[in-house]
């Protein structure tokens, strides 16, 4: 599956690609996705009551929202934003749109019409279905200010829309480097080569459609949590700014990864991943008796495996490449 920019061959979907390179790969030069202004402009007293669509609907990080220029909001603490225990919430409400998410997409098969850049059938469109129905879902919500937001990374920059509703005032708490950092792009050869081919079964079912709107769901809510980490690294940082410091400037990135690694809440998330999807992907009868064995929709051990390799070694190599900028002028 060719990535959002790219323009490759054609491919045939069901032939999954024998991913050996990392995700991780190429996180260095990854362009700049988009970029929020370093302060924005403050918005009517309307602005400040809009929130921009977010995928879990948590409230970014860095929505401290200012107060409307008419006075009267509310301003959040900081602090409590920007508090590892807050943003490991955030990550937590994340599983389950993601878990939830990845059940809804097993129900149907692979469908690799979605993903052929030649059988859109979209007149005046070059690109698959997916790539036709992610930039128009972007470009609306662009309209309506998701991109403004800075816990939200579009998969197609370049085709965004201007908002058509008055900017919300968000304060900056990352540093502005933070606005050239989207790995998008990997996450999206991540679900395409490696997790849907082990997700559905091969063939089509006739739901192209359908299937594309989960896997659009589904790689905005994985594009949010892997971005998490720079609130994450962030906060991190605020925690325990000289030792960060002197890693950084020594541009010592194993130790950054080392310090920033928590094996025991990697292992927590694990369990918890495997437990949430055994239990949502759990069949219920129709008359909800126990069954002794109930049959599961999807295999948990994938959204374990999904979690173990992939979405937190790219949330930490996230982490790591905004710590590297964290001290730039
Ligand atoms: C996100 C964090 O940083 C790292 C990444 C984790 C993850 O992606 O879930 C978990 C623990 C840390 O090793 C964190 O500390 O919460």
């Amino acid at each position: 599956m060719a990535s959002p920019g790219s323009t490759p061959p054609v491919d045939s979907p069901l032939a999954k690609p024998q991913s050996t390179s990392s995700p991780l790969a190429n996180l260095q030069g990854t362009p700049a996705a988009h970029h929020f202004p370093a302060s924005l402009r403050l918005g009517p007293a309307v602005a400040a009551s809009v929130r921009p669509l977010s995928a879990s609907g948590s409230r970014a990080p860095d929505a401290v929202l200012s107060k409307p220029s008419g006075g009267g909001g509310k301003k959040s603490d900081e602090s409590d934003v920007l508090s590892l225990d807050s943003i490991r919430r955030t990550l937590i409400q994340l599983e389950d749109t993601i878990i939830f998410n990845l059940l809804e997409r097993s129900q149907f098969s692979y469908n690799p019409a979605a993903y052929d850049r030649n059988a859109s059938g979209i007149a005046g469109f070059n690109g698959s279905l997916i790539e036709y129905l992610i930039q128009g879902t972007e470009k609306l919500h662009a309209m309506v200010g998701r991109y403004k937001s800075p816990d939200e990374h579009p998969f197609f920059p370049e085709k965004l829309l201007e908002p058509v509703l008055p900017s919300v005032q968000y304060k900056n708490v990352l540093h502005h480097a933070a606005a050239s950092i989207n790995v998008n792009k990997q996450i999206w050869d991540v679900y395409f080569d490696d997790l849907l081919p082990r997700l559905v079964g091969e063939g089509s079912d006739g739901n192209c459609g359908s299937s594309a709107c989960c896997d659009a769901t589904i790689l905005q809510a994985l594009s949010k949590r892997i971005h998490y980490g720079m609130f994450v690294a962030e906060a991190k940082f605020r925690e325990s700014p000289d030792k960060y410091s002197a890693a950084i400037k020594a541009k010592d990135e194993d130790k950054l990864m080392e310090m920033l690694t928590y094996k025991e809440v990697e292992e927590s998330v694990k369990r918890r991943v495997r437990f949430k999807a055994l239990t949502f992907g759990r069949v219920v009868g129709s008359d909800a008796s126990p069954m002794a064995d109930p049959p599961l929709k999807m295999e948990p051990d994938l959204v374990v495996e999904l979690y173990d390799k992939w979405l937190m070694p790219l949330t930490k190599e996230v982490e790591v490449h905004y710590l590297l900028r964290r001290l730039d002028n």
